[in-house]
């Protein structure tokens, strides 16, 4: 399959696309008649490099070109993904997507970012209604890993199984919609919170920030890694969720939710709504609110990367496939990354604490290295750091790209002593490097010990080939 991708609409939620596709290796094509398209996908993109990365430990692979294209059907010749995402009206997806029928490949697939349409309605009148479905993501789409997968009825099967397969590679969680109906499953939900809150401000029970502030400091927290389900279930207490709806299930019959009416739609209520959104982050431009969502998603991923939770353990699941195993060359490169944002600290820069970490995540790619892997450890052997010598040369900075090589300075039975030295990739600058004393171990005894035979020898191969390259 050839890695090309066609976005279809650049705007907030095709630039999100692009960007994505691109930082996992696809070429992109981009059609927008928007002259300013280029301008602004050139900004999201640079958003989703600085972010994109931070959710990984391990190197991203070779970023794909993003290039635009003078008519959709350049755009689309050859692609093996059709992205549509122009504004929410049918009769303007209709004609987007006839003309990519035209000249897309028949095996591509083809996606709509629909927020709202059925699948089967943007298939009518299709010439080959089999390849397209609905492919709803949430902004940031080089963040937020969920993409809604709505097949319509005429949607082949071969088509959801290879689209899945593709948004999986791409790190994202495509989740199946069996059914479809108006709005899929997340903006339903979504719709509803959006109706209530429309109705507290123009009732003027709270304002904009009092309902941001309801949620962020609260229900917003549990959702990101819970869920709605999961959470009522711990608060019904050791009863779980049979108590929980045997309290709380009279409120359906109470005055608890307007939703059964819509607000009226009117000028006077985007004028009050807006009016209180400009006071409550006006003093901030879009792109620095895009910008300070980015940070707080990336350390709230990784958090939940650390815990193996929710859209964390997908992430991790990802790393570990994009983690290819270490070369033989001389220097040996342990670590490729981007430094996070959590990385930081008051100083507005790396946290010495975190040069432990990135030190210890070198050794243990070495461990992986001589054998000393997952398995190896599971199996009641390991490595156990005694002693470490961090020498901090230059500052490090949020974002920035550096790899780690790791020296075997001497192996002798029970003992191994590692040399990094942690480098910025843009100039191979020595930032920072360390002086690390290993002993191997027994898990069962926690005493030390020879390592396995064949551990043994891999190390012994790796420092005679160090000490060659020394020479
Ligand atoms: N903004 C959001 O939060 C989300 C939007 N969506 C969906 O994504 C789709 C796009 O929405 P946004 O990106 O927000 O809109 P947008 O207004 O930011 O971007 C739409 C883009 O389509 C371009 N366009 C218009 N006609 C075109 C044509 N014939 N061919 C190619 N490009 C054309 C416009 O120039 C514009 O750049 C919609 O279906 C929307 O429901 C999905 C998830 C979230
Ligand atoms: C408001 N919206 C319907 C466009 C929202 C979405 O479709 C998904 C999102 O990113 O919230």
């Amino acid at each position: 399959m050839t890695k090309v991708a066609s976005i279809i609409g650049g705007g907030v939620i095709g630039g999100g696309w692009a960007a994505r596709f691109a930082i996992m290796g696809w070429d992109v094509r981009v059609y927008d008649p928007d002259p300013e398209a280029q301008r602004k996908i050139g900004e999201v993109m640079a958003n989703a490099e600085r972010v994109l990365p931070m959710l990984y430990e391990a190197p991203m692979p070779q970023r794909g070109a993003i290039t635009f294209a003078g008519s959709l059907a350049e755009a689309v010749t050859g692609a093996a993904w059709v992205q549509e995402s122009v504004p929410e009206r049918l009769d303007i997806k209709h004609k987007v997507l006839a003309e990519i029928q035209a000249a897309c490949p028949e095996d591509a697939v083809v996606g709509s970012s629909t927020s709202g349409f059925k699948p089967s309605e943007l298939q009518d009148g299709a010439i080959r209604a089999g390849q397209i479905l609905v492919a709803h993501p949430f902004n940031p789409v080089y963040l937020l890993p969920l993409v809604e997968l709505v097949p319509g009825a005429a949607t082949d099967p071969a088509v959801i199984t290879h689209a899945k397969g593709i948004l999986t590679d791409l790190g994202m969680y495509p989740l199946h919609v069996r059914a479809e109906i108006d709005a899929h499953i997340a903006d339903r939900f979504l719709e509803a919170v959006w109706r209530e809150a429309l109705w507290l401000v123009k009732d003027g029970i709270a304002t904009t920030e009092e309902i941001d502030n309801a949620i962020r400091y609260g229900f917003g927290l549990r959702w990101a890694q819970m869920g709605l389900f999961e959470t009522y279930r711990v608060a019904g207490g050791e009863a779980g969720m049979r108590h929980f709806m045997a309290q709380f299930g009279p409120c359906l019959q109470w005055p608890w939710t307007k939703l059964t009416d819509v607000p009226e739609f009117t000028d006077e209520l985007v004028d009050l709504i807006a009016d209180q959104s400009d006071r409550q982050s006006g003093h901030m431009s879009i792109r620095e609110l895009e910008r300070l969502r980015d940070n707080n998603l990336v350390a709230i991923l990784r958090a939940l990367k650390q815990q193996e939770a929710a859209a964390g353990r997908l992430i991790r699941d990802h790393d570990d496939r994009l983690r290819g195993p270490l070369g033989d060359d001389v220097p040996l490169v342990t670590v490729q990354r981007k430094i996070p944002v959590d990385w930081t600290d008051m100083n507005g820069h790396m946290n010495e604490g975190r040069y432990g970490q990135l030190f210890s995540d070198a050794s243990e790619e070495l461990m992986a290295h001589v054998g000393a892997d997952r398995a190896y450890i599971e199996a009641g052997h390991s490595f156990f750091t005694v002693e470490t010598k961090v020498q901090y040369l230059h500052e490090t900075h949020a974002g920035e790209d550096i790899y780690v090589t790791t020296h075997v300075m001497m192996a002798q039975g029970k003992k191994l002593q590692l040399w990094h030295e942690m480098r910025r990739t843009s100039d191979d600058t020595v930032l920072a490097t360390c002086d690390q004393f290993l002993l191997h171990v027994s898990l069962e005894t926690r005493r030390s010990c020879p390592p396995l035979p064949k551990v043994a020898a891999a190390i012994d191969a790796l420092e005679a080939q160090h000490a060659e390259a020394d020479q």
